[in-house]
């Protein structure tokens, strides 16, 4: 399939790395140097320009499939103005046609590295989706902000940037270990941990944030910091402190955690630790203010700490605001599905999860999370170390890109960078290493026809749910077999296109919403483009404006063919309403 180092005729084209055609012929440039911003990401390239470029008969096994292209895949610009589309996808729909939207949603954590508004600009131009912001980090100040400039992008240059708030969470870690940076541990040196104040002239001394950090703890048993930054044995108890000898060199971090195991096992310790300290409720009361659009709630064990906080959420506001759960704890692995049904959403939260679980584990685990999740209907973000290395190196490893595609190949529905863009120097390197390998890995999913092998588990208990269900099951189904380029669903709530996205369909799906909340929420939805429109309760008038709209737009053409699901408005003679397929041919 990919046509390795192709002599590039051309001058312009001696930077390209590789060329490759997929089966919706779509012809996939690669850059050889990803300094060129021009260059740094697949260019879709419709047969005509093909020929002139390269010359078709180096593409000789592709041509008939080239040649039967009943249309380029690239888009004319058409008029100006809004039709609900946000600016960037308009734009990579005008570039690469339908086929070409990426479908995985990208999650950029803002950080110093990328708080400037040319900075989110360049970064929302990249295809970041949504927005996170760590409670960890930074003053209410620096991060309210940010959430005013990533709102003055979307109105002035029609992003549509969802931001989201990711508490900080009650979890014991070092406070301080006599140094502003990381701090080397030697093999056999011993040290104090202690909640004590510490005043920084004892050597081989860390505080922890919690005085109870050592509750249970008994002296034979390993202290693994950072999941295997460094790892000691408690060889002395007295009080609460801890006296450890390290048995595995390595690094303390600034804010290192640690986790504590006897017999292979966690032990488990810090249940009594709120999931919502009192500092979180102040950061959720911010993040009401500043009309955010997800809480992302870290180190969620239980199910109802999410429903405490939807139940606040619904009295504090009107504004919907999604919650999405972090599984970051071996506890919230038992209560996974009860998890995963109260919330709005799921992160695989690899960081800390990987202080909790075995490292070797993970890899299972999220794929679980990423199962149950699609099972029922949820979200789910992979986060965490994805392209750890681009923190300082322009390029990732091949092991990270190989992690990336494995997180698309399963369907997650996004994934996220942390420090890579927070305090990275590469961040919009690596937001393009995600669009790139995400898109690649998304079209090699669709020649394997994968999403036909997704089975999944029935959702809905009344009817009408059930038909719902039905219909968004049964339209993907004839979307890909019809091979349509696209799909266009009516939704107040984002509900129906969820049900579409869990079928994870070839053609991407155009979501229209007069509710400014359920398109910021579909943000995170697989293959979902979310369009902010004037719906009336006239469903057929309300499909033919956006046909007309996006007509009129130089966006869908002549002969594109479109299946859509909408409710059928209920009339005096047909009082019922009910939903329909149907498969319109733009004429
Ligand atoms: N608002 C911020 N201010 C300063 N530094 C930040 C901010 N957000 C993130 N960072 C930095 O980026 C790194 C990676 O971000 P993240 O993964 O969210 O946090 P952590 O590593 O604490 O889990 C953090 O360790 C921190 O150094
Ligand atoms: C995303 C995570 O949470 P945080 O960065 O807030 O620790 C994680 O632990 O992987
Ligand atoms: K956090
Ligand atoms: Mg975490």
């Amino acid at each position: 399939m990919i046509l390795k180092s192709m002599a590039a005729p051309a001058a312009d084209l001696s930077l390209l790395r590789h060329v490759a055609v997929d089966r919706n012929r779509i012809v996939h440039f690669k850059a050889r140097d990803f300094g060129s911003p021009a260059l740094n990401r697949s260019f879709w390239f419709n047969r005509e320009t093909l020929k002139s470029k390269i010359g078709i008969k180096s593409l000789a096994p592709y041509q008939v499939g080239l040649e039967a292209s009943k249309k380029s895949n690239a888009y004319p610009c058409g008029l100006e103005g809004s039709i609900g589309l946000d600016a960037v996808s308009e734009g990579e729909l005008r570039e690469k046609g339908f086929l070409g939207l990426r479908k995985t949603k990208l999650v950029c954590t803002i950080g110093p590295a990328c708080c400037t508004m040319e900075d989110l600009e360049r970064l929302a131009l990249g295809g970041m989706n949504v927005a996170r912001l760590n409670m960890c980090h930074g003053t209410r100040e620096w991060h309210l902000d940010v959430i005013r400039k990533i709102k003055k992008l979307n109105e002035e240059n029609n992003f549509s940037i969802s931001v989201m708030i990711d508490t900080e969470g009650s979890q014991i870690h070092v406070v301080d270990h006599g140094s502003p940076s990381s701090v080397k541990v030697e093999e056999g040196s011993v040290w104090l941990f202690t909640a004590e104040q510490y005043n920084g002239s004892r050597p081989f001394t860390l505080k922890a944030n919690y005085e109870g950090f050592s509750e249970g703890i008994e002296v034979g048993d390993e202290l693994v910091i950072d999941g295997g930054m460094a790892c000691f044995v408690v060889v002395e108890k007295t009080g609460s402190d801890l006296h450890c000898k390290c048995t595995d060199s390595g690094l303390f971090l600034p804010g290192a955690k640690f986790s504590f195991w006897r017999d292979g096992k966690l032990v488990k310790r810090n249940y009594e630790l709120s999931t919502l300290s009192t500092k979180d409720w102040a950061d959720i009361d911010f993040g009401i203010s500043a009309e955010v659009d997800y809480f992302a709630l870290s180190f969620v064990n239980h199910a109802d700490s999410i429903k405490h906080l939807m139940k606040y959420l619904s009295t504090k506001t009107t504004k919907p605001i999604r919650v999405l759960a972090k599984i970051e704890s071996l506890e919230s692995l038992y209560n996974l599905e009860d998890i995963v049904q109260a919330s709005d959403g799921i992160m695989v939260a690899r960081g800390d999860l990987g202080v909790e679980i075995p490292l070797e584990q993970i890899p299972t685990v999220q794929e679980t999370i990423t199962y149950i999740c699609r099972q029922l209907n949820k979200p789910v973000i992979v986060a965490s170390q994805l392209l750890e290395s681009m923190v300082e190196y322009p390029t990732p490893t091949r092991a990270e890109v190989a992690d990336v595609s494995e997180a698309v190949r399963q369907y997650a529905d996004a994934l996220m960078l942390s420090g890579e863009s927070a305090i990275g120097s590469y961040g919009q390197k690596a937001l393009s290493v995600l669009d790139m390998t995400s898109s690649r890995m998304e079209s090699w999913s669709r020649e394997e026809n994968r999403q036909s092998h997704l089975n999944h588990h029935k959702l809905g208990v009344s009817l009408p749910d059930r038909v719902a269900e039905q219909i968004c099951n049964c339209a993907v189904d004839m979307a890909n077999n019809l091979g349509v380029d696209a799909i266009f669903v009516y939704t107040k709530h984002g509900h129906m296109a969820s049900l579409l996205s869990r079928n994870r369909p070839n053609p991407p799906i155009f979501a229209f919403t007069d509710n400014n909340s359920t398109r910021m929420a579909m943000n995170v939805l697989w293959g979902v483009i979310p369009l902010l429109v004037d719906l009336s309760d006239d469903a057929e008038s309300n499909i033919s404006k956006s046909i007309e709209l996006m007509k009129s737009k130089g966006l869908i053409r002549q002969e594109d063919t479109v299946l859509v699901v909408s409710d059928v408005t209920p009339t005096p003679t047909t009082p019922l309403s009910f939903q329909s397929i149907q498969v319109k041919t733009i004429v």
